[in-house]
């Protein structure tokens, strides 16, 4: 997937994506991260095609993106994001069966069998007759990634997936998304607030401010300082903390 000279603006005098040109690492995890108002969020919905850039292109296994039926679209890219269009009613099996819609007329036609296997990825097997609004917030959070599961897609991601999850249950889904990207070979863009996260999870970073790419690499590559101070316009210590290794700190 590669951005090209991407322009996007939602007000005319105030352009947001300025000439982005940027690659994403094929069969990788990249984070995107950046102080709030970035543009984290605006850049992921044009990648994913809920936002049509201004002028520039968005190429997706050299194909525009601008190309692809929804239909199409929704079998290359998925997306874990924080809101979600359910019924409190819905079981989790009926919520994972509406991501292999692309692969159906119908959804009644979608059996338990077919979304079986999703669930056993997120290890939600036990849970699949259970109404989604009676599971927890981590709970939930795995049933949303088994529905993008089931898009089987080449490219996932996943909007703050972290956001309402305590200590635990992030260190758990981070793990989560680290096997099911190893698994998969699928690319899995994150955006992310945590920059120790993004440090730990990713084989590459891009880090954003005012819609610009000011930096991108490995994650080693961006633990400076005076880079990450200016981004986040506070100060940054990086520390190394014995048995886990550089730590980024906001003072
Ligand atoms: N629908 C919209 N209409 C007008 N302006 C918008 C809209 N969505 C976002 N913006 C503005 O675009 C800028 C970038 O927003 P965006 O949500 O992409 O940033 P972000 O980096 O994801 O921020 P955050 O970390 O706070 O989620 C902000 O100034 C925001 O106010």
């Amino acid at each position: 997937m590669e951005l090209k000279q991407v322009n996007f603006s939602y007000n005319a005098n105030h352009p947001l994506i300025n000439h982005f040109s940027a690659k994403v690492p094929q069969g990788k995890i990249l984070s995107i991260i950046g102080p709030n108002g970035a543009g984290k969020t605006t850049l992921l919905q044009l990648l994913t095609g809920q936002l049509i850039p201004d002028s520039g292109q968005i190429l997706v296994d050299n194909q525009p993106l601008a190309d692809l039926d929804a239909k199409e679209r929704a079998t290359k890219i998925a997306i874990v994001s924080q809101q979600h269009h359910v019924l409190d009613e819905m079981t989790v099996s009926d919520v994972v069966k509406m991501g292999r819609r692309p692969f159906h007329s119908l959804l009644a036609t979608i059996s338990d069998e077919e979304v079986a296997p999703f669930l056993e990825q997120v290890q939600l097997t036990k849970m699949a007759t259970r109404n989604i609004a009676s599971l927890s917030g981590g709970q939930q959070q795995r049933v949303w990634i088994a529905m993008a599961l089931a898009q089987e897609p080449e490219y996932l991601f996943l909007d703050e997936p972290t956001t309402y999850l305590d200590v635990r249950y992030q260190t758990e889904l981070m793990a989560l998304i680290q096997k099911l990207q190893a698994d998969k070979k699928m690319t899995v863009i994150l955006i992310l607030h945590d920059i120790n996260q993004a440090m730990k999870i990713s084989d590459e970073i891009w880090l954003l401010k005012n819609g610009q790419l000011i930096a991108s690499g490995r994650p080693e590559q961006l633990l400076n300082e005076s880079l990450l101070s200016a981004a986040f316009g506070m100060t940054v210590h990086v520390v190394t903390v014995p048995g886990y290794g550089q730590y980024v700190v906001q003072v």
